[in-house]
């Protein structure tokens, strides 16, 4: 059984925050709250003090990962998990804790090459948050959305993520027409997938190739669609409705050469009943990748 309760935060690190802020929150409707890092951007989704964190720096990359569990008993035993695989568990010092606005917490490096840190505890802000597209974003129980990660060792990543972290296979999808290269879905909650693993040709920067927001409304997704137009941001996919989580999403491209998948209309997992199934095709209409620039995972590093 799994201790980690839902995705919690996303760290990530641009060099140029400006042009994040009129994605996130000019166009996509995120909160802006306050954080200790001068010119960081703390995005704010619902009651915590932030969800998404961008971070000024040289290169565009993710920083962290963050997965939540209930308190610092669950912690323990994640971090017990961890060390029995094999893999170096470090407690995050007072002060990184504080930046980050947890009681505490534990990092360590997936076999993809993420920084991971599980945490409990999270400060709450009760200041009334306020989106500018009039949308709630779905998060709860279901944790902030989903990320999905590039690997280049799809085995050993996925092993760890279900067997030492207790992910839930939640299916897969062929990538290509034949053979067994799969992108593979996982859950640890009701919501279909909070992590998916994607068998990558090369690791490093930036260790994402999307994250996922939901909101509750239709309309929010169709006014982000126009905003992005207008802001002359790159649409990734168009439209569409995904066959697995039933999700309708679009996917706009963020500084740094991944993307953000913005949906709504997600559905939810009944584990009574659920079993993985592997889908055919990623969406029942829409979701037309053919006008995307290449993401920064499947595209060789720059020598
Ligand atoms: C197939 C699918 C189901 C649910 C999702 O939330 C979701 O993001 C996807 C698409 C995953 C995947 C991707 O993000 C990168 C580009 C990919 C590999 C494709 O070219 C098709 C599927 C895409
Ligand atoms: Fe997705």
């Amino acid at each position: 059984m799994t201790e980690l309760r839902g995705l919690g935060y996303l760290r990530v690190q641009t060099s140029d925050v400006a042009r994040w802020r009129e994605l996130a929150v000019d166009a996509l409707g995120f909160g802006e709250g306050a954080g200790p890092v001068p010119g960081g951007l703390y995005l704010r989704m619902d009651e915590r003090f932030a969800r998404v964190i961008v971070l000024p720096g040289e290169a565009d990359h993710v920083l962290s990962v963050g997965w939540e569990v209930r308190d610092q008993f669950a912690l323990a035993a994640v971090g017990a998990a961890v060390e029995a695989a094999g893999v170096a568990v470090k407690p995050l010092s007072a002060g990184e804790c504080e930046d980050r606005r947890v009681e505490q917490a534990i990092t360590f490096t997936d076999p993809a090459g993420v920084p991971v840190e599980v945490f409990f505890g999270p400060l709450l802000d009760h200041s009334p948050l306020v989106t500018s597209l009039g949308q709630r974003f779905v998060t709860g129980a279901q944790g902030l959305g989903h990320v999905v990660l590039p690997t280049t060792a799809m085995e050993e990543t996925v092993t760890f993520y279900t067997e030492v972290l207790g992910f839930r296979p939640r299916g897969a999808m062929r990538l290509g027409p034949a053979g067994p290269a799969r992108i593979r879905f996982m859950g640890i909650n009701r919501r279909h997938h909070s992590l998916a693993i994607c068998p990558a040709p090369h690791g490093g920067a930036p260790g994402l190739i999307h994250m996922m927001v939901e909101v509750d409304s239709l309309d929010a997704v169709g006014r982000a669609l126009d905003r992005i137009g207008k802001a002359g941001f790159a649409l990734s996919s168009t439209l569409g409705r995904h066959t697995n989580d039933k999700m309708i999403s679009f996917y706009v491209r963020a500084p740094g050469g991944w993307d953000i998948e913005y949906g709504t209309d997600g559905m939810l997992v009944d584990e009574t009943s659920y079993t993985a199934e592997e889908i055919s095709a990623d969406s029942y209409w829409g979701h037309d990748w053919s006008g995307s620039e290449p993401l920064a995972a499947f595209t060789p590093p720059a020598e």
